[in-house]
């Protein structure tokens, strides 16, 4: 079976959490391919001394990657610790990853609490796959696949 990919991203008053959750839950992202956003990705990457596929900080166009990547099919969980207490320059970039995931039919943790859960569901772990996302409402619209 190939590898899960989780995507770890947090704003910068969250990072230590997230490092923190993250160095917690060394077991259980072991079997997982990591991907991040760029500040985000080398703070676990020394945390965690595992590689992650760092992609750009995300005010500089970050989130919109992760959000490509899972309108492409490429990431099974998304944990993003966002900051409720301060708002970012590239909030419309937040929403559009927030919005792309729930199109996508992914799993979103945005706390400590919820990203638990997933990250020690059996689920994450064994060969489910989540439905793909039920575009018949919308038939109008096209996809590279019509
Ligand atoms: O801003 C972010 C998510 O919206 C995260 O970006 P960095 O990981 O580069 O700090």
């Amino acid at each position: 079976m190939a590898s899960k990919n989780v995507a770890l991203v947090a704003h910068d008053n969250k990072k230590k959490e997230l490092v923190a959750w993250a160095q917690k839950h060394k077991d259980h992202l072991a079997p997982l391919t990591i991907w991040g956003t760029g500040t985000t990705g080398r703070l676990i990457e020394e945390g965690l001394n595992r590689p992650v596929t760092r992609l750009l900080s995300g005010p500089l166009g970050g989130d919109q990657q992760i959000g490509a990547k899972i309108a492409e099919g490429a990431i099974d969980l998304l944990i993003f610790f966002w900051d409720p207490l301060e708002p970012q320059p590239h909030d419309p970039d937040i929403k559009a990853l927030l919005r792309i995931a729930a199109l996508y039919n992914v799993p979103v943790a945005c706390n400590k609490a919820s990203a638990d859960f997933m990250i020690m569901s059996p689920l994450l772990h064994n060969d489910y796959t989540a439905d793909a996302p039920d575009f018949s409402a919308y038939a109008n619209r096209s996809t590279p696949a019509d």
